[in-house]
């Protein structure tokens, strides 16, 4: 279909999302300098959308981020290199290399591929800005507590979805001996005894994923066995206990509810591939499904089992073969539409609260309506207005949402939106794609942190988006330095 955009282009509009610098970074003394050098986007670019084309093609799914985060904070366990490939290059991971950096570790991000050698790190605080932009940053006390007796760490950032305490990580740390004050902002933890972590037994009272992964690290180093119950099942967990037991370490359990770490002093490195992400996944399967098309995709991995049930009782078919998923969310004829279907997020195995702002999107166009739990986490429907200014019917209750179906007519129409968080402003994209005429969705630095390269794997499979980035030096023909916040 002939873009609105090709004949006249606007030179305000660039596409694909521009490449941002892979620095090598060596100076390990100078932590300013090194957060100079992993840029971030500004936060005035604009995703500008031309609806209504079906989608066709195979998309390539990068590395989980959230698998990443978590081992990159890991390699603080390891003496010597790691190497981590298949890293996704996002501002998160590029957060994550900076915090690392500004701890004195030396590290190369370069495409999808980041060596890190923490032999040279020499600080237990880390760089507190960045702390303060994602939730993994927060997982480094864990590794730092367990290698060097000791821990100053701001508190975590992360999408604005509800309060996201961190009263379990504080729990689980003084389990393993730790004293843990929380002071001037920052939370202050260290080995009571004056050497180092002891291993131990531990209750998570909530399965939450971030305290599991930050114990599992501190457990890894705490002298003796450490016995960890009601730990969370994500899939991310069992790749972080993979990386630990490639680096030397014995984790035994992951993956179900209870985890067994036999603790040692210190791990060494290792070269380790990061798992597909499987929210990715989700969400370009829920691309297929509100534009009503067939997609394929690679690699992917079996780890979301109630998210496919739910699509394919809607009348999606999915095929998932070896590491290969093809989804065909054609209708079959007139009248046999996608239905809706009942949503209750819940720690995995059920259904990923990472994909629910994306699973309304498309409820919104099914044929019946839906209603939507949240259930994970308390304040995460910050995306229903946007969502409503496209034409979707949706009343929210608390952390329930009844989603009305197109049997009220609905169709969607391209709008004006802005994104507060990552993936309500994804589900901002995905009901753009499905919309007749233009959208404009701002706040895009929420979507940068979780998808890689994100305008060109749509356009790639016929989606007609781009991005606007306001500080494009244009007299330069390339993107100006001013383009990124230093
Ligand atoms: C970087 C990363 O991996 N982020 C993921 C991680 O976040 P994160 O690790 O922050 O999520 P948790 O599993 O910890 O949070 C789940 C629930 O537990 C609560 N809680 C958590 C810790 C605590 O000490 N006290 C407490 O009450 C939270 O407020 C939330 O209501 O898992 C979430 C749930 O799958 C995902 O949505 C995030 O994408
Ligand atoms: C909630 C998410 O990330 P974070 O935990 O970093 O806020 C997410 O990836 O959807």
């Amino acid at each position: 279909m002939a873009s609105p955009f090709n004949p006249n282009p606007n030179p305000n509009l660039s596409s694909p999302t521009p490449k941002l610098p892979h620095p090598k970074i060596h100076n390990s003394q100078n932590p300013k300098l090194l957060s100079s050098y992993l840029l971030h986007p500004k936060s005035d670019a604009k995703l500008i959308i031309n609806g209504g084309s079906r989608l066709s093609g195979h998309v390539t799914i990068s590395g989980s981020k959230n698998s990443a985060l978590a081992i990159l904070a890991a390699t603080l366990c390891c003496s010597g290199t790691s190497k981590l490939k298949n890293v996704p290059n996002l501002s998160d991971t590029r957060t994550m290399a900076s915090i690392l950096g500004s701890l004195g570790a030396e590290i190369e991000f370069s495409d999808n591929e980041v060596v890190v050698n923490t032999d040279r790190v020499g600080s237990v605080e880390p760089e507190s800005s960045d702390i303060g932009k994602l939730r993994g940053g927060f997982f480094v006390i864990g590794p730092l507590l367990g290698r060097f007796g000791e821990a100053v760490v701001g508190l975590p950032g992360g999408c604005d979805i509800g309060a996201r305490p961190i009263d379990i990580y504080v729990r689980g740390l003084q389990a393993l001996g730790a004293v843990v004050e929380v002071r001037d902002g920052k939370v202050q933890a260290y080995a009571a005894n004056g050497k180092g972590l002891v291993g131990g037994r531990f209750h998570l009272d909530y399965p939450s994923v971030g305290a599991t992964e930050t114990l599992m690290m501190a457990a890894c180093m705490a002298e003796g066995k450490t016995f960890l119950t009601n730990v969370a099942r994500e899939p991310e967990i069992i790749d972080l206990a993979n990386f630990l037991t490639e680096s030397g370490a014995c984790v035994q359990g992951a993956g179900s509810d209870k985890i067994y770490i036999c603790g040692k002093n210190q791990l060494h490195g290792s070269e380790y591939g990061i798992m597909p992400d499987r929210v990715e996944t989700g969400t370009f399967i829920l691309a297929a499904a509100i534009t009503r098309s067939c997609i394929s995709m690679s690699p992917v991995f079996c780890s979301l089992p109630s998210f496919l049930d739910k699509l394919s009782g809607a009348g999606c078919k999915i095929i998932h073969r070896h590491n290969n998923l093809q989804i065909s969310a054609v209708p079959a004829s007139r009248g046999h539409d996608l239905r809706g279907f009942n949503v209750r997020t819940q720690p995995y195995p059920g259904f990923p609260t990472d994909l629910q702002p994306q699973t309304m999107a498309l409820l919104s166009t099914c044929s019946v309506a839906s209603i939507i739990e949240e259930s994970v986490f308390e304040n995460r429907m910050g995306h229903v207005r946007e969502l409503q200014k496209f034409g979707a019917k949706i009343e929210v209750c608390g952390s329930t949402a009844l989603v009305f179906g197109k049997e009220r007519g609905i169709q969607f129409s391209g709008t004006q939106v802005t994104a507060t968080d990552l993936r309500g402003g994804m589900s901002l994209v995905l009901a753009g794609l499905a919309s007749e005429g233009i959208t404009e969705i701002s706040g895009v630095s929420h979507i940068d942190r979780g998808y890689e390269n994100l305008e060109t794997k749509l356009c790639l499979i016929g989606a007609d988006i781009k991005r606007l980035d306001l500080n494009i030096d244009h007299t330069s023909n390339s993107i100006a330095k001013s383009t990124y916040a230093i």
